[in-house]
């Protein structure tokens, strides 16, 4: 019998809330901070999240407060599970409320805009913890598969194998296999780039192309993700690993996927306004886009997919222009990785 741990689960959204039902069918206790009353009403007294997993019987383990004081006390593991643009500030209210000790779980995949910095990074910077103490949690893990019980793998990584270790074992279940990395670089950056080529895989799906296109831009998508992790220190091996090819594959084929469909409705003529305005969830790879292109260029790292889905969001060139930039670039031999 494993050790039975208690989580604090910040961010009461789909992967927030779905994790939650990880962790509990695990054994952990959790609980869950959500900032709408509501919510937190619906998950202690109907053991739902209906904004998010509606229909999706929730453990009744899992319990929700607004109270992020009340969420954290004694917690051995702190998971992050807001979007990566707004981490800094809300760590800055958490802190005074976060246990000594405990071990800081990002379950997110974005690059902090204007730092160019990892969520771990970010982690770091405001709460100061050593290594040891920070981890992410990543991989194929489409949050509304997983709560229905679907069979998933996952990585728990952190610098430290001990620490890697206890995360795997607070959250492994018949459903939800967890590997454990010491590459924790690698593994954020795997998470952060395969929503950049999601969205655009959406493109070139809303565009009218079939399985060709969508596997150029996945292989040559590895292939720019290899180059900029390397160049950070990660092990490129990684990249074919659960966190990369495989968290890859699943969200530019998974309809599921919010990059890939919010691409989808730019490759279709929508306007950026217009797909913002109907995008309620959290598509990290809009914003990370160009944070991932800052850290390629200050890495000399090549990343024409990416410099692609920048230039369509926030440089006015179209889908078609993108796809041609693309399409016509030098003559090259192949290689993958640097
Ligand atoms: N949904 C999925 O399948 C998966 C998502 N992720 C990652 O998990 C992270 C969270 O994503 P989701 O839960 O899916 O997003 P979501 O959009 O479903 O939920 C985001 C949550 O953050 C809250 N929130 C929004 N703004 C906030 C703020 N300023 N302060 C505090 N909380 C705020 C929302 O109320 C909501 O509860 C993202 O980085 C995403 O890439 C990772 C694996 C799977
Ligand atoms: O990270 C995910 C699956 O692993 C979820 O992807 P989206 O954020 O594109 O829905």
């Amino acid at each position: 019998m494993s050790a039975r741990y208690r989580a604090a689960v910040l961010g009461g959204g789909s992967w927030g809330t779905t994790f939650s039902m990880v962790l509990s069918d695990a054994g952990t206790e959790v609980s869950l901070w959500a900032r709408r009353p509501e919510l937190v009403r619906a998950v202690n007294e109907r053991h739902t999240n209906p904004d998010y997993l509606p229909g999706v019987e929730l453990p009744a383990g899992v319990r929700a407060t607004t109270d992020a004081a009340e969420a954290l006390r004694g917690a051995d593991f702190v998971v992050l599970a807001v979007p990566s643009q707004t981490l800094r500030a809300n760590l800055l209210d958490w802190v005074p409320h976060i246990p000594a000790g405990t071990t800081v779980v990002s379950l997110m995949k974005g690059i902090e805009l204007g730092t160019a910095k990892r969520m771990s990074e970010v982690v770091t910077d405001v709460l100061g913890v050593g290594p040891e103490r920070v981890a992410t949690l990543t991989g194929p893990n489409l949050a509304w598969e997983i709560a229905q019980r679907q069979p998933a793998v996952a990585v728990a990584a952190c610098a430290d194998q001990p620490t890697a270790e206890r995360l795997q074992q607070a959250c492994m279940t018949p459903y939800f296999r967890t590997y454990t990395n010491t590459d924790l670089i690698g593994c954020e950056l795997g998470g952060a780039v395969k929503n950049v080529i999601a969205l655009a895989v959406g493109v070139a799906s809303g565009m009218g192309f079939g399985d060709n296109a969508k596997a150029a831009l996945i292989t040559r998508g590895l292939a720019e993700t290899v180059r900029l992790a390397v160049a950070l220190g990660a092990d490129e091996h990684t990249m074919a690993g659960v966190a990369g090819m495989g968290d890859l594959v699943a969200t530019c084929n998974s309809p599921l996927s919010r990059n890939r469909t919010f691409g989808e409705q730019l490759g279709r003529g929508h306007t950026l306004d217009e797909v913002i305005s109907t995008t309620r969830q959290t598509a990290e790879g809009v914003k990370s886009s160009e944070s991932i292109l800052q850290l390629a260029t200050a890495h000399g790292v090549e990343m024409p997919i990416t410099e692609a889905v920048v230039g369509l969001l926030h440089k006015g060139l179209s889908p078609a222009d993108a796809m041609q930039a693309l399409m016509t670039r030098s003559a090259k031999p192949e290689r993958y990785g640097v």
